[in-house]
């Protein structure tokens, strides 16, 4: 499954006809399979600690997880060499196992016994002084050789057998070695550390990942679907986490060796999903034990189609254009007025009653130009998009009036006030009504000081106006920045942050931000991180990995804070006040509809974080869940698998196919 569009796409009610404009490449006709990414277990990650909670009853049950894991690692291994076009059978093939002193070293060792038995021929560079002594006699026993490359290692049986010239073990550097046997393997098995790691990788462990990780990690190669057959040789299988990730936080602290494909154990790690560790993990193959997860709170999600399609309102038979959600846009200016156009562009497609557009004259007209179904001025908005094409405070005329605008209309959300307005007031505000100061504005709808600041309408806050963002907001204000703009956001509230420590910690920057303001947080990037409120003082974190790299296209982001701003004002339109707990999953929602259409727009079935295949006993369902993307889509598109260019326009020209889509999913779920 490397598609994220088959996950759309798996409902009783066929999906192909009548739907010319777009999908006539019959994208949306892919595969009918997958229904299992829907299940909540493959979309949600937990951290090292939770895992072995998880773990723990199942092993006093005497379950052998160890053995278990090993057997998928070295059926996904199979899998993956059988993969390629002309690569060798698992009785040819050259193995190399990087196995450490703990028990993912002992899943290494049975799995790489398991490709042993079957003939292979398997080197295992033990990278501690010791190896699980159980997985070690199994390897040997199966006719495995063994590699020591810690002068200390106390490691019964290790022998190194003549790697090239026929000398015996302790010639030359043991480091260049094992460089050897991995220009000549087919298959590496990362073996080193699992959720064991602490910090970054140290000693021989870091050394070898220097080595290797150097050789590929290619900040210049294309971004290509995962799971295609490999561009280079050896293929690298990560035995439950690449070696040298942040396991919890998705960093990457040191050294690491990326991998082609991840086998994880139980349950995904939120490194499966997090920027950029997630980048390293490849294809994730999740091996189910069974754990019983209802006790144990998710720590990351990965937002699905299933979950993405609770959140979208269909219309219904006694709606008005005011029942199905009205969006106000504050958006573009003279300097950016094609901003205006896309933004309120992709709101008006993304299903939303009605378009509302406050801005400069001249963007008012490009609007018109091109949405003539656009109002101008003053009325009733279920959801706010402030900021997209408006320069911010260090490139604005000081007296801008569109900043003037955002300020005012954001200045009831700042937490800390005595009195709030009620909804309904701040909904019928428009820019010819707002007040010259906060104190008029307040005078204006002190008749209605009622409500609390949860129930006022939800607002996205992006690009120029994230400098006009109060100290501390509601959850159901959603800021859309990147990573520059976070790192400004950030600094400006007294941490000293730039853009590549948001990029090294995406988690944490988001984290922190949202903990600063309250705000919902919705960091950009290939993978999108949202951060909001799950509760008093308690975060939920939801990414988004379906976007293509084609996305990252001008005007993007504009698309974005559009569509977003027509879903909240779908949910508005039916929630009223109990918005605050769901804006992450709204957010993260609004940022897999985004992608969706870029998906569908590009012909793309790349995407930076595809979703996660289900391990299968069976081998061929297990060869299939795992073939190559554009095997999968061989038939659905010319551009198949990788794509074509975009430009923000086309990805809005998808945006109502993305809603044909969700109102194609099996129509006895949407009750
Ligand atoms: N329990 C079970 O039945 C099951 C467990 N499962 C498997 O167990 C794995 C967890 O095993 P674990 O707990 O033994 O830890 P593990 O990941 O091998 O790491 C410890 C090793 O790493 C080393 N090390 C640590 N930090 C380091 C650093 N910075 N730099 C360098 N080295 C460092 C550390 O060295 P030390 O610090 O002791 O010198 C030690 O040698 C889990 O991921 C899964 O694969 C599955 O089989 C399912 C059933
Ligand atoms: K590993």
């Amino acid at each position: 499954m490397g598609s994220v569009f088959n996950d759309a796409h798996h409902g009783d009610d066929d999906f192909d006809e009548g739907l010319d404009d777009g999908l006539d490449n019959d994208f949306a006709d892919g595969p009918d399979e997958a229904p299992e990414t829907d299940d909540p277990f493959v979309s949600a990650a937990w951290r090292a600690e939770q895992v072995r909670a998880m773990e723990r009853p199942l092993l006093e049950r005497g379950v052998p997880l160890m053995r278990m894991a090993a057997t998928a690692a070295a059926h996904v291994a199979q899998a993956m060499l059988e993969r390629q076009p002309d690569g060798p059978d698992v009785a040819d093939a050259h193995v190399l196992l990087l196995a450490g002193a703990g028990d993912n070293g002992g899943d290494g060792l049975f799995a790489a016994a398991e490709l042993a038995d079957q003939g292979a021929n398997v080197v295992c560079a033990a990278t501690g002084r010791t190896l699980h002594a159980e997985g070690l006699r199994a390897l040997l026993d199966a006719g495995g050789r063994v590699l020591a490359l810690d002068p200390e290692a106390d490691i019964p049986g290790a022998a190194v057998p003549d790697a090239q010239d026929g000398t015996d073990e302790t010639d030359g550097d043991p480091l260049e070695r094992v460089m050897d046997l991995y220009e000549n393997a087919d298959l590496v098995i990362d073996a080193m550390t699992g959720i064991g790691l602490k910090g970054a990788l140290r000693g021989i462990p870091a050394q070898l990942a220097e080595r290797i990780g150097a050789d590929r990690i290619d900040p210049r190669s294309p971004a290509l679907p995962v799971s295609e057959p490999a561009a280079q040789y050896p293929m690298v299988l990560a035995v439950d986490v690449p070696s040298g990730v942040g396991v919890d936080d998705g960093t990457l602290p040191g050294t690491y060796i990326p991998a082609d494909v991840t086998v994880s154990f139980g349950a995904l790690k939120p490194c499966a999903l997090l920027p950029p560790a997630a980048y390293a993990c490849g294809q994730v193959v999740l091996v189910d034990f069974g754990f019983d997860t209802s006790r144990v709170p998710v720590a990351v999600e990965l937002v699905s189609a299933a979950e993405t399609r609770r959140h979208i309102r269909l219309p219904r038979l006694a709606d008005n254009k005011y029942a199905r959600g009205v969006v106000g846009l504050i958006t573009g200016s003279d300097a950016y007025p094609g901003a205006a156009v896309l933004s309120a562009s992709a709101a008006a497609r993304a299903n939303a009653g009605m378009v509302r557009y406050l801005g400069p004259e001249r963007a008012e007209r490009m609007v018109l130009d091109r949405l003539p179904e656009a109002v101008f001025g003053e009325g009733r908005c279920q959801a706010w998009v402030v900021g997209s094409g408006i320069p911010d405070g260090d490139h604005a005329d000081v007296d801008s009036p569109q900043r003037e605008a955002i300020r005012r209309l954001l200045e009831p959300y700042a937490v800390g006030e005595a009195n709030w307005p009620e909804p309904e007031s701040l909904l019928n505000i428009g820019l010819d009504d707002l007040p010259e100061s906060f104190e008029d504005l307040m005078a204006m709808l002190a008749p209605t000081y009622e409500g609390g600041q949860e129930s006022l309408p939800p607002v996205v806050v992006d690009a120029g106006a994230l400098d006009l963002l109060p100290e501390r907001v509601p959850p159901q204000v959603v800021i859309t920045p990147h990573a520059g703009e976070l790192a400004r956001l950030l600094r400006s509230r007294g941490q000293a942050v730039d853009a590549d420590d948001v990029e090294r910690d995406p988690l944490g920057c988001a984290l922190e931000a949202w903990r600063l303001t309250g705000a919902t947080v919705l960091l950009k990037g290939a993978i999108t991180v949202v951060v909001g409120s799950d509760g008093p003082d308690k975060p939920r974190v939801v990414v988004n990995g379906n976007a293509p790299a084609w996305l990252s296209t001008a005007g993007s982001g504009d698309v974005l804070a559009g569509s977003l701003g027509a879903l909240l004002a779908q949910a508005a339109a039916d929630e009223d006040r109990s918005l605050t707990l769901k804006m992450a999953d709204l957010a993260a929602a609004g940022a897999f509809i985004h992608g969706l259409a870029g998906q569908l727009a590009s012909g793309s079935g790349q995407a930076a974080r595809p979703p996660v295949v289900v391990y299968d006993e069976d081998r061929d369902r297990l060869a299939e869940a795992m073939a190559p993307t554009s095997e999968k889509l061989r038939d659905a598109t010319p551009f198949a698998p990788i794509g074509k260019p975009i430009l923000a326009g086309d990805v809005i020209a998808q945006l109502p196919n993305v809603y044909a889509l969700f109102a194609s999913m099996n129509l006895s779920e949407w009750n």
